[in-house]
């Protein structure tokens, strides 16, 4: 049995049981609780969820597009990737050039009406469509915005120029090990009116003792059934891949949270994976003939082992 999954397991049980009802953006309603820690050692196995499927080819494309330094879904729908298309998809349907039938507020109706989803599988077919196959539509409605890949890779600065955070963080943790400055931030205030969704994932720091490597993220908001499997494997992959350029072991990842929730209709599915047994966790295997982060390519990253129960659907709210 893992700890690691038990720690999120125990921490899904504790929202339901102790979060507060509470309205969202989204219209959907949540079960929230505000500011939790959860500790994942990484030498125990690789942290992906057993108790349902998890995509982690769907991981590993996400996190390859952030650090391409991208913020363009087209990378993503070549990958059959299709976790970002509703905040693109809604640049596209609110816009002037759009012509098809109305779709406002079309992620909870898509759920809530089986005659509307009709139409909006359709809407968002065409949509995927013109971005894989029309260049100046895939610049003008596949762009997010200033998200992660811009944030990460070329943060504007004020008198003109870029920085790239993730270089100069690896780079640091090369040649000033005991550093406390190892912080990545996509929270850019500035940036924020311009992102299709502001940074969940806000800020991480990396820390190096007895020539391990650990990794602290602050997330300010989280979908714990949805997103937070996904963001834990993702910063688990990325811490991995910063210990193998570093030429450091993996220590642990450490997640801590503002606002962690459970969507409400997210409820049922989560009691039943509480229900779940626990299997053994897989294990990461990196290609060691990678030279630099920014060289990974998704062949060049294997997860082994893994023998998770059956995937749990469940609507994104958007
Ligand atoms: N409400 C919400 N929750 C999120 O987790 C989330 C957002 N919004 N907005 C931006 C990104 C997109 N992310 C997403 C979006 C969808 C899935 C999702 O539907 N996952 C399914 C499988 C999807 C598939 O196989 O294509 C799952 O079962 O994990 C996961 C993460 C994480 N983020
Ligand atoms: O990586 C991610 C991205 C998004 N989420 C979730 C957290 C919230 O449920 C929504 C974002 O809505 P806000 O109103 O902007 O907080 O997406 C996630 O868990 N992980």
């Amino acid at each position: 049995m893992s700890k690691s999954e038990q720690t999120y397991l125990n921490f899904a049980k504790e929202v339901l049981e102790n979060g507060e009802f509470k309205a969202d953006r989204t219209g959907t309603g949540t079960y929230s609780v505000f500011g939790r820690q959860q500790r994942y050692d990484l030498s125990e196995g690789f942290p992906l969820l057993t108790t349902k499927r998890v995509a982690f080819k769907l991981i590993k494309s996400e996190l390859l597009w952030f650090l391409k330094g991208e913020t363009n879904i087209r990378y993503l729908l070549e990958n059959n990737n299709h976790i970002w298309d509703e905040w693109a998809f809604k640049n596209w349907v609110n816009s002037n050039e759009y012509q098809g039938p109305d779709m406002s507020d079309f992620g909870r109706r898509a759920t809530q009406d089986p005659e509307f989803k009709v139409l909006y599988d359709q809407q968002h077919q065409i949509f995927c469509d013109a971005i894989l196959n029309d260049d100046n539509f895939a610049a003008k409605y596949g762009d997010l915005g200033q998200v992660y890949g811009a944030q990460w890779r070329h943060w504007e600065k004020v008198q003109g120029g870029f920085i790239d955070q993730i270089e100069n963080v690896v780079n640091e943790i090369k040649n000033n090990p005991t550093s406390r400055r190892l912080i990545v931030s996509a929270w850019n205030p500035e940036a924020v009116p311009m992102q299709a969704l502001p940074p969940c994932h806000s800020l991480f720091q990396f820390y190096v003792v007895d020539g391990k490597l650990s990794l602290q993220l602050y997330q300010r908001s989280g979908d714990i059934f949805l997103g937070v499997p996904f963001n834990i494997a993702s910063y688990a992959l990325l811490l991995h891949m910063v210990a193998a350029q570093t030429g450091l072991a993996v220590g642990e990842f450490i997640h801590t949270f503002g606002d962690a929730h459970i969507y409400a209709n997210h409820v049922d599915q989560v009691k039943e994976q509480l229900q779940r047994p626990l299997q053994a966790l897989p294990t990461l295997k990196l290609n060691p003939a990678v030279k630099s982060i920014f060289d990974y390519e998704l062949e060049d990253i294997e997860i082994e082992g893994y023998h998770p129960a059956k995937s749990i659907k469940a609507p994104v709210a958007v």
